[in-house]
């Protein structure tokens, strides 16, 4: 069995207040991404779980997330089959895209079918917050609204079709360092959530991009200003709005216009800037 693992974008995030077990509740506007890493499963006779991955620096072993969600499943069900897992990533790692909870989402749904253990999908979202915040949304994917510490989601509609031109610089941001590093008392600009799900609603996308905020933004950005260069690049070569995705580092820009994100795309492999660039678009649920 093949899935993909699908990387995502927050359109929008704030973060709301620190919960005393150290996780942060947020609000944020999440969105599939076409980005995808490769998971194959396979039942294998000798019990137990196996796993390879493409990069050498991804961990293979029970430190994967993969791995971490394919032995809740099996254990909570008593799987007495082995399984054999290969991991072909594509998402940058540690990139603010979710590769790693996508990766873990895919194998929660692969391993529900392999071993017929007939969960629907609102019980694997259960399950998955075990693994990461992001998990459940990932379980889940298309637009969606997420809060809580990001586990409690409700769908939106579709976002309108459109372009999105990936470019992940070549440094790398901690998720737990971002949180921790985040300034709550100083947030300036508060990201109007509700104003971009009325956006969403009315499939008006100059009001969904004019409303894309990341309370992250501003101190990841003032550490590494090549965020905000790439953001400049994309916006002067048609991007709509450019913006950090999650704890960063990979600046996303939003395209009406397909040839411009093409051409912005080439433009920026050339410069430098950035390490990963990759031409995308939105994925929907009903797809
Ligand atoms: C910031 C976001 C935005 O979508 O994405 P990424 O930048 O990681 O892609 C998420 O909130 C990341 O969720 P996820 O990556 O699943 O987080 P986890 O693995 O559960 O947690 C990693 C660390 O981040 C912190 N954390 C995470 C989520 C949250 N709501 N509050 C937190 O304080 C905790 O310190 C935790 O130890
Ligand atoms: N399947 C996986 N893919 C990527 N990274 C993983 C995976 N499993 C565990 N990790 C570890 O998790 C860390 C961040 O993973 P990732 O999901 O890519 O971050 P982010 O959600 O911030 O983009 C990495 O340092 C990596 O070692």
């Amino acid at each position: 069995m093949r899935l993909r693992a699908m990387a995502k974008i927050n359109l929008g995030l704030d973060v709301i207040r620190k919960r005393e077990d150290g996780y942060h509740e947020v609000r944020m506007i999440m969105q599939t991404v076409r980005m995808y890493d490769t998971l194959e499963i396979r039942k294998k006779q000798a019990p137990g779980i196996s796993l390879r991955s493409n990069l050498p620096y991804v961990p293979s072993d029970e430190r994967n997330l993969v791995y971490k969600a394919a032995k809740i499943l099996m254990d909570e069900f008593h799987v007495e089959e082995g399984l054999s897992m290969k991991l072909t990533k594509s998402i940058p790692v540690a990139a603010g895209m979710a590769g790693g909870s996508s990766d873990a989402a895919a194998a929660f749904v692969g391993v529900n079918r392999l071993f017929r253990l007939g969960l629907s999908q609102e019980e694997l979202m259960k399950r998955a917050v075990q693994v990461g915040a992001d998990v459940p949304y990932c379980v889940m994917r298309g637009t969606a609204l997420a809060e809580g510490i990001g586990e409690k989601l409700t769908p939106l509609p579709p976002m309108p079709e459109c372009y999105v031109l990936i470019g992940k610089p070549g440094i790398n941001v901690s998720t737990k360092t971002a949180y921790e590093n985040l300034r709550l008392d100083a947030i300036q600009r508060r990201p109007d959530i509700d104003g971009m799900i009325a956006a969403i609603r009315n499939q008006d996308l100059r009001s969904i991009t004019e409303k894309m905020e990341n309370v992250f933004e501003p101190g990841i950005m003032e550490k590494y200003p090549v965020i905000g260069e790439i953001e400049k690049f994309m916006e002067e070569r048609g991007a709509l709005k450019a913006m950090m995705s999650g704890s960063g580092p990979t600046v996303f820009g939003i395209f009406e216009d397909r040839e411009k994100m093409f051409a912005a795309s080439e433009a920026l492999k050339k410069s430098g800037l950035a390490k990963t660039v990759f031409a995308s678009r939105i994925y929907n649920r009903s797809e």
